[in-house]
């Protein structure tokens, strides 16, 4: 049962698709077991009995901790268990070898990332995270301290603030109408379109625009960068192999550098493609941004390399985040939308009156249209209330002792912020599980921006805090103008069910990111 339990952990870790077989890992992980037992019991006792931790369920095995509690949709298994054996939404598990406190509640999200924000603005270390983020030297899987802070002010003064995102609305634009001609050509065929597939290359494209320039086409890297992309999402996502593995462990290192194998192959892909457009950005002969659009942001840290005391590999390291943060939480957040208007036709018709009024046989919405579309917004907001691309945020790292609700929780432990639970809590929202979008414009809601930026912590896709997302702007921006362009030009329909009303599956599969079971494939109509 344990062991079953670690191999589905190691395929939601995305180990399973690396190059070395499921099997070895399986076995390796029996190795592993045997040869810490005893080790393992030793640290039991000094991490958990004689101290008031927070609560924990019973039922911990040598090594792999609690991770045979836990079901394939682990944001749902949590919220099971800290209703069960929690306290006041904390609730402390070992998964593997590392201490786990996961966060359900919005006075418990408040503690950690509001009253002591400070302790947990860290990051659990991570051996693939180092190898794919140079260091890590971005932003997102970068320990607290000054090279963060100083890398997270270069990204919000200089790349992702609201003016820097506006000045990229041609090229969002050009994106939008590329896609919207695509459906066209569909709905003058009669024949479905593969949503998840447009959408996911919509903000892929919208990203390596921003980051590459017009050069984002050119020989299909744009396709290339979403394949590392999700290289990349499958190796970080759920829990690594490294934390099964007990320090000062016979074989660790041996064990270790198997698992980088995969990180390292990455890297270097990521590596040579970087040294190729850097070397083209660095060209006398590259054209300059033309007056429609900003500079790209490559160029932009290259500008600033000296400024902000950046190395070439640094840079490299910022712009792994960029794609790996902004491309599949926009797309999910698109599709979700999508998938949930189709089940819900009122709230498609109500959101298509809006965009409609505009006028009649608009060439397109454009983001200048969208400031008076308050239904849109909320709209979105629901989803990402329902369906959080990040479910537990990214994780977060506690560098000192501290007390919550008086429970210790000591340094180096892992914090997971259950971002999905909260926006479903019966004792937080009306119908928590009705897809409402008007709860974000009622007055009993509170004020709508500040909420935004959780005001009572309960709502949480973006996360909050130091580590709050930087790239809120960019991609809300990204989102709005294309749905709005969905909701104006196309009735929508599902494959075989044209007329009659039916829904989506809403099944989901739970990794780093939230994703759709099935692929979202859907009918437009011209109206
Ligand atoms: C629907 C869109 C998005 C959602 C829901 C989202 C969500 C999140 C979440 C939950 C976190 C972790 C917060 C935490 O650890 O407490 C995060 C971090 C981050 N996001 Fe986003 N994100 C989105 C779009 C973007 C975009 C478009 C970019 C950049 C182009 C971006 C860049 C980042 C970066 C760099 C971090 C790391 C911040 C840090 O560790 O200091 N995100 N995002």
């Amino acid at each position: 049962m344990a062991l079953e339990a670690a191999n589905h952990y190691l395929q939601l870790a995305g180990v399973h698709g690396t190059s070395t077989p499921a099997v070895l890992l399986t076995v390796l992980l029996l190795l592993i077991i045997r040869l810490a037992w005893v080790r393992t019991a030793t640290a039991s006792t000094r991490f958990g009995k004689q101290q008031q931790l927070p609560p924990s369920p019973p039922g911990k095995l040598p090594i792999i901790g609690h991770l045979h509690l836990l079901g394939s949709q682990t944001h749902i298994s949590i919220r099971d268990l800290d209703a069960k054996h929690g306290r006041n939404g904390l609730l402390l598990l070992r998964i593997g070898a590392v201490p786990t406190l996961f966060v359900s509640s919005p006075s418990a999200a408040e503690a950690v990332l509001r009253t002591h924000d400070q302790i947990f603005a860290s990051r659990p270390p991570s051996m693939a995270a180092n190898i794919i983020r140079y260091g890590p030297t971005d932003i997102a899987f970068a320990p607290y301290g000054e090279y963060w802070r100083q890398a997270r002010k270069l990204l919000t003064t200089h790349m992702l603030s609201a003016k820097v995102v506006h000045s990229f609305r041609h090229g969002r634009q050009e994106e939008v109408r590329l896609i919207i001609n695509k459906i066209r050509a569909a709905a003058t065929r009669g024949t479905a379109v593969d949503m998840s597939e447009l959408l996911s290359g919509y903000t892929n494209d919208v990203v390596c625009r921003a980051v590459l320039g017009e050069s984002h086409r050119k020989e299909g890297r744009n396709r290339l960068f979403s394949e590392l992309t999700e290289i990349n999402v499958s190796l970080l996502g759920g829990f690594s192999l490294e934390n099964y593995i007990p320090p000062n462990m016979v074989m660790a290192d041996a064990l270790l550098r198997l698992v980088s194998v995969k990180a390292q192959r990455l890297n270097k892909r990521w590596d040579d493609l970087f040294n190729e457009i850097i070397e083209e950005h660095l060209h006398p002969s590259k054209p300059s941004s033309g007056e429609q659009q900003a500079a790209d942001f490559i160029d932009l840290l290259l500008s600033l390399k000296e400024e902000y005391g950046l190395t070439t590999d640094n840079i490299k390291a910022i712009l792994v985040d960029m794609f790996e943060a902004g491309i599949e939480t926009s797309y999910l957040t698109l599709e979700y939308g999508m998938a949930e208007l189709m089940n819900n036709r009122h709230i498609l018709t109500k959101l298509q009156e809006e965009v409609r009024s505009q006028g009649k046989k608009l060439d397109m919405i454009t983001e200048e249209d969208l400031s008076s579309m308050a239904y849109l917004r909320a709209t979105i907001k629901e989803t990402l209330r329902m369906h959080p691309p990040a479910p537990f945020l990214l994780p977060h790292f506690s560098t000192a002792d501290c007390k919550i609700d008086g429970y210790l929780i000591p340094a180096n432990t892992r914090v997971l912020v259950n971002a999905w639970a909260l926006g479903r809590d019966p004792s937080s929202w009306e119908r928590p599980e009705d897809f409402w979008p008007e709860r974000f414009l009622q007055d009993q809601d509170g004020d709508v921006d500040t909420q935004m930026r959780g005001k009572d912590l309960r709502f949480l896709p973006f996360g909050f805090g130091r580590r709050i997302c930087p790239g809120m702007n960019f991609g809300f921006a990204t989102m709005e103008v294309m749905l709005a362009n969905l909701m104006y030009h196309f009735d929508w329909d599902v494959p075989n069910m044209v007329g009659t009303g039916a829904g989506v599956d809403m099944a989901e599969s739970f990794g780093l990111t939230l994703r759709r079971k099935e692929k979202l494939q859907l009918v437009p109509q011209i109206p």
